[in-house]
């Protein structure tokens, strides 16, 4: 069944044309409901399979989606220089670079322009196989080439005529901080002296009460010590016309996004606004979210922090449940629509009897339903630990048409109800139960990044800058295959990425649990 949607899935995406700097979303809003939601770049000419050339048209086809807009598109003539970015050197004194670029012959350590990352790296025999994603009903094998991220050999900005500034958008996330300074630090590297960060996200753009932050190495240099997000972030704010007005009034001419699906909807809709208005502003996102739910990466960055910071939640449950009578912990954590930290946060406590999340339908009462399964933990084990994700089982609530100031659906509260049912049920059937629940969601979200995302963010922070110089626009970076590449932001935001029920992963995770099906 898996590889059947897959097979229809990608049909879409061998069908696309899109080869355009100022590519035209039609989304008017980023639904993130709206789960089956077809590629951005989407065409409706189907490829025919039966063809003996099909292949090759796939592998343009697909070259054109991935193509990252770049500013000679729309300036033809745009200059360009040898990069003030010397790979073999390290941290230059910054005023001695503009008006005095080094020669570039002893320079090496650039990635070529043509240097491509495999998107898809497993060959299925079968459409079959475990985790199949099929491109025809055969289920062949085509390269999927993807662009490698790093410091360009040319640039298409002076560095002394260059306005950065960052704004981080969305939900707090783990290593906003660390991505912050080193797209700072990297900047000061190239040469740039003006660097702003816009407070509270979008909103900074409109709010005239809220003024830019003057960023430098010493203002950034011990931020990703803390949490949060040195600028604030905000969910809502301007329209885009707004926000390219205050990137005009401004002067600024590349701008970082940090944030999630729809700040980078928001991003794809500033470069191309910009476009319309013929402005030479680089539009570069890095992308944002704990949930772990972009498109195409291996995964985003805070991620695997709340991941770990989740443990402490679990094994307090844990600890509470093993130490009451006929124990039940309940844990909710963060995840709209995609279960990742739930899963994996499951999976790596080994300590959870019943993991829930949006992508798995369940009951929570019947004969099949998730409490009496607590019963008979409760008489067999003496106690049970249940990790709830914060968009699981909505169908078993009230519906509510409320949204965020961004338009994302705010969804009622699994994790009390299941507390409050879990508590009604055994009252009812006569059964002692000491029930314990935790949210840990803030906490998670607001800590640190651990260092192994410490590090992730600096090649991303790093890699933001190098897309900007090299002339690039309505791009983000991310990791494919533990590599880093630029991938043009329609391709990405599409719909959220959701764990897949039929994977190994949740696979793995059900081993662990030992829970049946709940349906
Ligand atoms: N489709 C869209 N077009 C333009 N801006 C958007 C769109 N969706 C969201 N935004 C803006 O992006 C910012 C962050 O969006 P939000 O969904 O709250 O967080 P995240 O980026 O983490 O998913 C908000 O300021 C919001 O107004
Ligand atoms: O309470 P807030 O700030 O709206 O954040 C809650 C949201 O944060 C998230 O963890 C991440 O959301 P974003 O990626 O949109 O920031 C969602 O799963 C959750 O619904
Ligand atoms: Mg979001």
């Amino acid at each position: 069944m898996a590889s059947i949607s897959h097979v229809i899935a990608l049909h879409g995406l061998a069908t696309s044309t899109r080869c355009s700097y100022c590519f035209n979303n039609s989304n008017p809003r980023f639904n993130a409901k709206v789960k089956a939601q077809s590629s951005a770049s989407k065409s409706t000419t189907p490829i025919d399979f039966t063809h003996p050339h099909w292949k090759n048209k796939f592998k343009a086809d697909f070259e054109d989606r991935f193509r990252l807009p770049h500013v000679t598109d729309i300036f033809p003539d745009a200059a360009s220089m040898p990069s003030t970015f010397c790979p073999k050197m390290r941290t230059p004194r910054t005023s001695d670079f503009p008006g005095n670029y080094p020669l570039d012959d002893d320079w090496h350590g650039y990635i070529n322009d043509n240097d491509r990352v495999l998107l898809k790296t497993i060959y299925y025999s079968s459409p079959t196989s475990a985790g199949a994603e099929c491109i025809d009903p055969n289920c062949n094998w085509v390269e999927q080439w993807i662009h490698r991220a790093g410091p360009r050999q040319k640039i298409y900005f002076k560095p002394e005529e260059v306005k950065a500034a960052i704004v981080t958008c969305g939900g707090l996330c783990p290593g906003l901080n660390d991505v912050i300074r080193q797209i700072v630090l990297t900047l000061e590297i190239y040469g740039v002296t003006k660097i702003v960060g816009i407070p509270f996200g979008y909103r900074g753009f409109s709010d005239k009460e809220l003024t830019e932050v003057p960023l430098s190495r010493k203002v950034v240099q011990n931020i990703h010590l803390s949490g949060g997000s040195l600028l604030g972030v905000s969910r809502g704010g301007p329209g885009v016309s707004e926000i390219v007005d205050g990137l005009e009034e401004r002067g600024i001419n590349m701008l970082f996004v940090l944030g999630g699906n729809g700040t980078h909807a928001g991003a794809n809709a500033i470069h191309n606004e910009c476009c319309k208005r013929r402005l030479k502003i680089s539009v570069i996102g890095v992308p944002k979210t704990i949930d772990n739910d972009i498109l195409l990466m291996d995964k985003t960055f805070g991620f695997d922090t709340a991941v770990e910071e989740a443990q402490r939640a679990i094994n307090s449950a844990y600890i509470e449940a093993h130490s009451a009578y006929h124990g039940i912990g309940i844990v909710k954590l963060m995840g709209r629509d995609s279960g990742f930290i739930a899963m994996h946060a499951s999976l790596a406590s080994g300590q959870i009897d019943i993991c829930l999340i949006p992508e798995v339908p369940f009951n929570l009462h019947g004969p099949r339903g998730v409490l009496s399964y607590l019963k008979y933990l409760i008489e067999t084990k003496g106690s049970a630990v249940v990790c709830v994700a914060e968009g699981a089982g909505q169908n078993l609530l009230q519906k509510t048409n409320a949204t965020d100031a961004s338009g994302n659906a705010v969804y009622r509260d699994i994790g009390v109800y299941t507390q409050q049912e879990t508590k009604k049920y055994f009252r009812e059937i006569g059964v002692h139960a000491d029930v314990k629940y935790i949210d840990p969601t803030y906490m998670i979200r607001a800590c640190r990044a651990n260092a192994s995302d410490g590090i992730f963010c600096t090649v991303l922070g790093q890699n933001a800058v190098h897309g900007a110089f090299a002339g690039y626009s309505d791009i983000t970076v991310g990791t494919c295959n533990t590599h880093y590449a630029y991938f043009p932001i329609p391709e990405v935001i599409s719909h959220p990425k959701l764990v897949d029920p039929n994977s190994r992963m949740w696979h793995r995770c059900l081993t662990s649990t030992g829970q049946p099906d709940f349906i």
